[in-house]
């Protein structure tokens, strides 16, 4: 894990509240700093952290079809404007081999990959790439749906779009009826 400089954090803080024309001073802003630097202490928790140690233990459970772990809520910051997109994540595999992992393990998967400045393809293919290195499946399918603040509240101000990503590996990538079953639980 990476060591966060929160003293550094909150000096830039302190700058930026002044260079907005604000008075960094007053007494609503005079912890904001700290509050600030706590806060990306927590959201950038991932940096530094490798996903791939969720799964070290794994069960040797002869299910060779599939698992999906959908809905699992998550939030990101992207790396282009420093605001936060959030949305939910959906992973499926279908294991072999035994190779099975614990169910949590795929969220906290998605958590740590969503914990730094990010861009939601880089989660999307990230999370699918640690599960076909870690659990050698027969295939992968990640699915991220989010909406970006970056869109909603500046810039093009479209509020309601949401970003659909999809990294598909493996038998998910190659076998259509899988693909859309995969689709089709994810809907329900
Ligand atoms: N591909 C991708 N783009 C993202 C993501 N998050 C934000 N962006 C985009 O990153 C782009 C940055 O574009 P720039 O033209 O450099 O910055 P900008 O002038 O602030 O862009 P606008 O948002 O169009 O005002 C924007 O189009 C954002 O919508 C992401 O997760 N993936
Ligand atoms: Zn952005």
């Amino acid at each position: 894990m990476i060591e966060v400089n929160r003293s550094q954090i909150e000096e830039a803080v302190r700058m930026i509240l002044e260079a907005i024309g604000e008075n960094p001073n007053r007494e609503g802003l005079v912890d904001t700093p700290k509050r600030v630097a706590k806060m990306y202490e927590e959201v950038f928790s991932g940096l530094g952290k490798n996903p791939e140690e969720y799964f070290e233990t794994i069960f040797g459970e002869e299910h060779e079809e599939l698992v999906l772990v959908k809905d699992i809520p998550f939030f990101s910051m992207c790396e282009h404007h420093l605001v936060p997109f959030f949305g939910k994540a959906h992973v499926a595999y279908i294991p072999q081999n035994g190779k099975v992992a614990g169910l949590s393990k795929l969220a906290r998967a998605v958590e740590t990959v969503a914990a730094k400045p990010q861009l939601q393809e880089r989660i999307t293919s990230t999370i699918a790439n640690v599960l076909m290195k870690k659990l050698e499946p027969q295939g992968v399918m990640v699915i991220i749906e989010a909406e970006h603040m970056c869109m909603t509240m500046r810039g093009i101000k479209k509020p309601g779009a949401k970003t659909v990503t999809s990294a598909v590996r493996g038998i998910l990538a190659t076998d259509g009826q899988a693909r859309a079953e995969v689709l089709s639980l994810i809907k329900d």
